[in-house]
């Protein structure tokens, strides 16, 4: 399994073997015994599984506070995603520093993202299904967010007018949140 860090500390690019032949492809998506023997410790409680019909779909920034902060490993299903972390940990160097990543169906590759980053995507293509793995159990009253336009951020999503929940397009600015990392 190829572990690759990222300019942002704790985030992960994690690639498995894939297994192809003529009828398709095998991967072990998830091995847990692997992922403690690459440091990736933490014990997954969780599974997610979310479809966007529409190109051009993006869900976030989301986290949820402490004591419910999660750590996601997040991986795509069918489709493509342009995938957003934020780092949101006060003490740290890259505080208020976002990267993207795709990920998708055809490279595979998997996002870990630690406790203290806001998260979120916008899909590429049509149908994207997205599948990731928690450690944390979901909690609606530690759910919060980041404007997914915030001004002082200036993500490069690729679209400007992106499918959205009512909810994620009142989240508050970077500024305004109330944050607890
Ligand atoms: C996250 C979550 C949601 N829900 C319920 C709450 C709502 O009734 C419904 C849809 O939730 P929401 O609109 O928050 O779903 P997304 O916009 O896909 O949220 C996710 O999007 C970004 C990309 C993330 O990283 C988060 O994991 C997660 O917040 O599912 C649950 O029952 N359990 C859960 O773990």
């Amino acid at each position: 399994m190829k572990i690759t860090r990222t300019r942002l500390d704790g985030v992960l690019l994690v690639e498995a073997p894939v297994y192809g032949d003529h009828r398709g492809f095998f991967t072990e998506s998830y091995n847990q015994k692997q992922f403690i023997d690459a440091g990736i410790e933490m014990a997954f409680v969780q599974d997610n599984h979310s479809l966007s019909a529409e190109a051009g779909t993006l869900r976030g920034l989301h986290f949820q506070h402490p004591p419910k902060a999660q750590t996601k490993l997040v991986r795509v299903l069918t489709g493509a995603i342009y995938d957003v972390v934020v780092d949101l940990r006060k003490e740290s160097a890259t505080y208020g520093q976002w990267e993207g990543f795709i990920l998708s169906e055809s490279n595979k590759r998997q996002l870990l993202v630690p406790k203290g980053f806001a998260h979120g995507f916008c899909t590429l293509v049509h149908h994207t299904q997205v599948f990731y793995k928690v450690d944390e159990y979901y909690s609606s009253e530690h759910d919060s967010g980041i404007l997914w336009n915030d001004p002082d951020l200036r993500i490069t999503w690729p679209i400007d007018r992106p499918v959205l929940s009512e909810k994620d397009g009142q989240l508050p600015t970077l500024s305004e949140a109330q944050l607890y990392f």
